[in-house]
């Protein structure tokens, strides 16, 4: 007898007002395999993982689990079918232990001495098991994000899934927690757990996946095993045409510098220097890539040059001294001087999430003489202007009035995206550009960057993706410990150097890399936890 799927969906459709975000879709999710879903941004993913974890109700549509019709009206009924879910955004309680938090919600009642104890068993038994070694004592909030994302997979295994839906897990994860992750994942499988992977790197779906699913503009266009397709014709079943995977560029014609920063530095509220003394350059005509492990001063970086900190040094714009503190030192100073500045946190510090989206195409130039009409806001300008930016940026869907938090990931990036370019500074700043963000505006936005660059701007590039950095950047920069490490020529370098550099090993220590690494990183803790103390 054949085996029943472990997930079947049935013609399930679902509409926001006037948006189809899921239209008629149908798939089969075999037992034991790990199954991609894969698609432009808005074209429905999260709706559907939405629907099958009872967030939302399906408008028509039936759900098989393991061949049984199941109805999942909420997640409590999800999780009773054996379904769990590891979002992007995590719904840990910071202040509470990794045992308390893998329990809560679970336990039979409140959280009593003996349930602990019997907690405190499963967890090392699932850690022993998977890979997903965590300390049960240890807070959620000092644990890096790698080991956030292990205790909620540990909270669905403990809540005895068999399925699990991972929506976009290595967004937020350095390379090495990556791997580790697909490790975890392959060790799930291999004890014949399902797992529904959302991606938008092919990369990782050619890597880790059995079968891959396509939706397009909230359909479901195509399923397909994994061996059998390769990244070109998943980014074509996507997008409906050719992507061009790689970015196409003339040797850059850097002219004078534009931006000279010497010796910045910076102090966070906990008393770490987060950025402790770099120096670096960035001429009218080239992108400078900064490379490196999240968490090493490069958010720092874009902020004290986009006047969102106070910081000590000097930098100077087009020869002319910035203030770094006080007044003339802020953001709209900033905006005003030609530096724009596309912040990585789309979701906390590029859009106000409750406003529409024609206010967030001017959210900090809305004081500018073209957004005014006398004293007023020029409102049917903005709008006018708006709709223009969402087309050209292909923002789906392409309603001005909309609320920013009421675009799916990818899209909101874009409107970020859309406001900043569309100033034409002399400067931009550009952090995590293309995080969430799918193939096929990965290719605009990359076309985009490079076409500010060849009109004589300079463009300052932070990325946590080294794929990323190669395809753009004219000079490489590394950042380790909040100072740059070296500087290299993308053709005179690998990703293995970078790395090492990243990891803060500088040639000399090259000899014994790992040794190095271990050396750097300890250092660099130390470091933190004397300033926290
Ligand atoms: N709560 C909501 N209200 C209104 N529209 C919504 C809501 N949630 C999603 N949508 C719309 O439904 C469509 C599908 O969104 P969804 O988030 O499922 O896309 P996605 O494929 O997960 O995209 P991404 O890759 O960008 O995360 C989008 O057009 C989105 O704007």
């Amino acid at each position: 007898m054949t085996q029943a799927p472990a997930i079947e969906l049935k013609g399930i459709s679902k509409a926001f007002g006037p948006v189809q975000a899921n239209k008629d879709i149908n798939v089969r999710v075999m037992p034991g395999t790990i199954h991609g879903i894969i698609g432009e941004n808005g074209a429905g993913k999260s709706t559907l993982m939405s629907i099958l974890y009872g967030f939302y109700k399906a408008d028509a549509g039936e759900i098989f689990v393991a061949g049984r019709k199941t109805d999942i009206p909420n997640s409590q009924a999800a999780i009773a079918a054996g379904i769990g879910m590891v979002f992007q955004h995590f719904k840990l309680v910071q202040n509470f232990t990794v045992l308390e938090n893998v329990i809560l919600g679970a336990e039979d009642g409140p959280m009593l001495r003996p349930s602990l104890a019997r907690a405190r068993g499963v967890l090392k038994q699932l850690s022993e098991d998977y890979e997903l070694s965590v300390d049960p004592d240890q807070l959620i909030e000092n644990l890096s994000v790698g080991h956030q994302q292990r205790v909620e997979i540990l909270k669905a295994l403990y809540r005895q899934a068999d399925i699990l839906i991972l929506d976009e897990p290595t967004g937020v994860l350095t390379p090495a927690e990556a791997d580790h992750l697909f490790r975890i994942l392959d060790g799930l499988r291999a004890q014949g757990k399902t797992i529904i992977l959302i991606t938008h790197k092919l990369r990782e779906i050619m890597e880790i996946t059995d079968t891959v699913s396509v939706m397009r503009r909230g359909g479901m266009t195509a399923t397909v095993k994994t061996a059998e397709t390769s990244p070109e014709q998943l980014a074509e079943l996507m997008v409906g045409r050719k992507v061009l995977l790689q970015v196409h560029k003339t040797p850059a014609r850097p002219g004078a510098p534009v931006l000279q920063i010497d010796d910045l530095r910076h102090t966070d509220r906990h008393g770490v220097e987060r950025l402790r003394g770099v120096s670096l350059t960035v001429h009218a005509g080239e992108v400078l890539g900064i490379a490196g492990v999240a968490g090493n001063g490069q958010s720092e970086l874009l902020e004290a040059i986009g006047g969102c900190v106070d910081a000590s040094g000097s930098i100077l714009l087009n020869g002319k001294a910035l203030p770094l503190s006080g007044p003339g030192s802020d953001g709209a100073a900033r905006r005003a001087a030609g530096i724009a500045h596309v912040p990585e946190d789309r979701q906390t510090e590029g859009l106000i999430m409750p406003f529409t989206a024609w206010e967030n195409t001017v959210f900090g130039y809305h004081r500018d003489p073209a957004c005014q009409t006398g004293p007023l806001m020029n409102n049917a300008a903005i709008k006018q202007q708006a709709q223009d930016k969402m087309t050209r940026y292909d923002v789906r869907p392409p309603n001005p009035a909309l609320a920013a938090r009421n675009f799916s990931g990818g899209n909101q990036q874009k409107i970020v995206l859309a406001r900043e370019i569309e100033r034409d500074p002399d400067v931009l700043l550009i952090g995590q550009p293309t995080r969430g963000v799918d193939i096929g505006a990965i290719e605009f936005i990359h076309k985009e960057i490079i076409r500010l660059r060849d009109a004589g701007k300079a463009i300052l590039l932070v990325s946590v993706e080294l794929d990323e950095i190669f395809a753009l950047s004219d000079r490489i920069a590394v950042m380790f410990d909040g100072k740059i490490m070296g500087e290299r020529a993308p053709e005179s370098t690998d990703q293995t150097e970078l790395g090492l550099l990243m990891a803060g090993v500088t040639a000399s220590q090259a000899g014994d890399p790992i040794a190095a690494v271990d050396a750097s990183l300890h250092q660099k803790e130390r470091r933190e936890a004397r300033a926290h103390d």
